[in-house]
C-alpha cells in the first residue's frame, strides 16, 4: 500500500518535532522553570496570532469545494472566535494580563512573518496548500502537549498546568486527525510537483512554529 501523504509529511518534519521538545521555552513550561515574563509575552503574541489563525479557517470555508468541508472549517472558526479566544483571555487574566493589553499587542516581526505567510497562501493557493500550512500548528502543539503531560505536570508552577492539559487533550488529538484525513483526501492523486509545493508550505510553517518559541523565549521586539 502506498504511504499516506501525511505520513510522508511527518517523516519530512520529524527532526523538527524533536527540536521543539528540546527548546528551552517548551522545556521550561514542562518543568515549570520558564520565566513568567516570557510566558506573558507569549500569551500576548499568541492572542494576535489566533486572530489571524481564525481568519485562515474562514478562508477554508471559501476555498472548500464541498459542503461537508465548509462545515468543518466553519465549526473551527466559530470555536476559535467564541470559545478559544475567551479561554485565552481567561487564562491570560491569571497572569495579570488584561483584555486591552492582549488586543493592543503589536505583533513581533516573526509573528507577523508567520501569520502573513499563511494568509498569503490562503488567499492565493488551494485548500490543500492552506491545510499544509495549518498542520504543523496543530500537530506541533498536540505532540508537545502529549509529551509534557506524559512527563508529569510541573509541581513548581501550577499556572502552566492548564496550558499543558489543553494541548494534551483528546479534542486536540481529534482535531489533528481530522485535519490529517482532510490533507490525505486533498492530496490523493496530485502530481509530484504539487506534493512538493505542499511539502514546502509544511516545512516552512514547521520552522515558523519553532521560531515562535524562539521569539517568545527571547521576548523579541522590533529592533528599530
Ligand atoms: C503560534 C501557535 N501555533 C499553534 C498554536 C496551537 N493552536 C492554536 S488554535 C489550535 C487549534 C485548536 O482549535 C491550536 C492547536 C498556537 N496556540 N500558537
Amino acid at each position: 500500500m502506498q504511504e499516506k501523504f501525511t505520513d510522508y509529511l511527518l517523516r519530512s518534519g520529524k527532526e523538527y518535532w524533536e527540536r521543539y521538545l528540546q527548546h528551552p521555552f517548551v522545556q521550561g513550561i514542562g518543568d515549570g522553570t520558564l520565566d513568567t515574563a516570557s510566558f506573558r509575552y507569549y500569551m500576548c503574541q499568541d492572542y494576535v496570532y489566533l486572530i489571524d489563525y481564525a481568519k485562515l479557517y474562514a478562508y477554508g470555508v471559501i476555498k472548500a469545494r464541498d459542503l461537508h468541508t465548509m462545515e468543518l472549517f466553519s465549526t473551527v472558526t466559530e470555536g476559535l472566535l467564541h470559545t478559544e479566544m475567551e479561554l485565552h483571555r481567561q487564562y491570560a487574566a491569571r497572569f495579570g494580563i488584561t483584555r486591552e493589553e492582549l488586543e493592543q499587542t503589536e505583533p513581533a516581526p516573526m509573528n507577523l512573518a508567520y501569520t502573513k505567510y499563511m494568509l498569503s497562501v490562503a488567499q492565493t493557493g488551494s485548500l490543500a496548500e492552506l491545510v499544509a500550512c495549518l498542520l504543523p500548528c496543530i500537530w506541533g502543539y498536540a505532540h508537545i502537549g502529549k509529551r509534557l503531560a506524559e512527563a508529569g505536570l510541573p509541581e513548581s508552577q501550577p499556572l502552566y498546568h492548564d496550558w499543558i492539559r489543553m494541548y494534551a487533550s483528546e479534542e486536540m488529538d481529534e482535531m489533528a486527525s481530522q485535519m490529517a484525513s482532510l490533507m490525505d483526501e486533498l492530496a490523493a492523486g496530485i502530481s509530484v510537483a504539487e506534493r512538493k509545493v505542499l511539502e514546502k508550505h509544511f516545512i516552512i510553517t514547521t520552522k515558523f512554529e519553532y521560531m515562535f518559541w524562539e521569539m517568545a523565549y527571547h521576548q523579541q521586539v522590533w529592533p528599530i
